[in-house]
């Protein structure tokens, strides 16, 4: 073995490790891991069942296995979007670091839904918020569960209103969204307070996220595009904000 191929050997590996361990950070939070299991586990039993010569069994599972990427690509169709359009922004390799953000979020507004502590956190993505920000208070402060319990806790002066969030930073708070026209009727209908149609109307007329907790319900729910997911759990609000983020 020439030096070359050996020094071309260990890059390979490198380079295969890692791709393997980006695809591992992409998907782990996601329910991609318990399919990637279930490959597993098939393609382990198709190895069994070729050994102790089951036929038909062997001839079934072959078939699955050598089918999966047809079906991972159906079965992964949000992951692959996702990854897709974060490769094409560049935003891949940060994925990462973005993933704290998502889990600091999740966490913190589930717990805050169990201790009835409302609040309202307006995530900016592409349309930029500055506007809502002028008669807000100015923060930019690393974003942590720590920082928004005590923003909201209800002694804080700053816990009226709504915080704006851009990236892993929370820009300000006392937040006010301006008031919308929605009539009473619908208000009725909705059965909504002030916070979540706070929520629902800055996210009706830009694309950020709006996450909500009711004081009152103790839920969580996310405001998207002028609509509410109403009640979302920890598992449901982080797959969400990692498809959205
Ligand atoms: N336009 C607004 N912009 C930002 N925050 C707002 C706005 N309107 C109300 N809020 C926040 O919502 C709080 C009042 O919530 P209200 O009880 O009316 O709504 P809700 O949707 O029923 O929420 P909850 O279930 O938490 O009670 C206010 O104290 C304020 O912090």
């Amino acid at each position: 073995m020439t030096w070359f191929s050996w020094v071309s050997s260990v890059v390979d590996i490198l380079l295969v490790s890692y791709v393997l361990y980006f695809l591992y950070i992409l998907f782990r939070d996601t329910n991609s891991m318990s399919i990637v299991k279930g490959f597993l586990i098939v393609f382990t039993v198709s190895l069994v069942a070729d050994f102790l010569h089951l036929e038909t069994l062997a001839w079934v599972l072959r078939y699955i296995v050598g089918n999966f990427v047809i079906l991972a690509a159906i079965l992964f169709q949000p992951e692959l979007r996702r990854v897709l359009s974060q490769v094409g922004q560049g935003r891949g390799m940060l994925h990462k670091q973005y993933s704290n953000v998502v889990e600091e979020l999740a966490e913190t507004v589930t717990e805050m839904a169990q201790k009835n502590l409302g609040a309202l956190i307006l995530i900016e993505r592409n349309v930029g918020l500055r506007h809502l920000m002028e008669d807000a208070v100015a923060l930019d402060a690393k974003l942590s569960k720590e920082m928004l319990f005590s923003i909201f806790y209800k002694g804080n002066i700053l816990h009226d209103g709504a915080v704006v969030v851009q990236g892993d930073r929370i820009l300000a708070a006392r937040v006010i969204v301006p008031a919308v026209k929605i009539d009473a009727m619908k208000v009725k209908r909705l059965k909504y307070g002030t916070r979540h149609l706070a929520g629902i109307a800055i996210t009706s007329e830009s694309d950020a996220i709006a996450l909500i907790v009711s004081e009152e319900k103790g839920t969580v729910s996310l405001a998207l595009h002028g609509k509410l997911m109403f009640d979302l759990d920890y598992e449901n609000l982080k797959r969400k904000l990692y498809d959205l983020l």
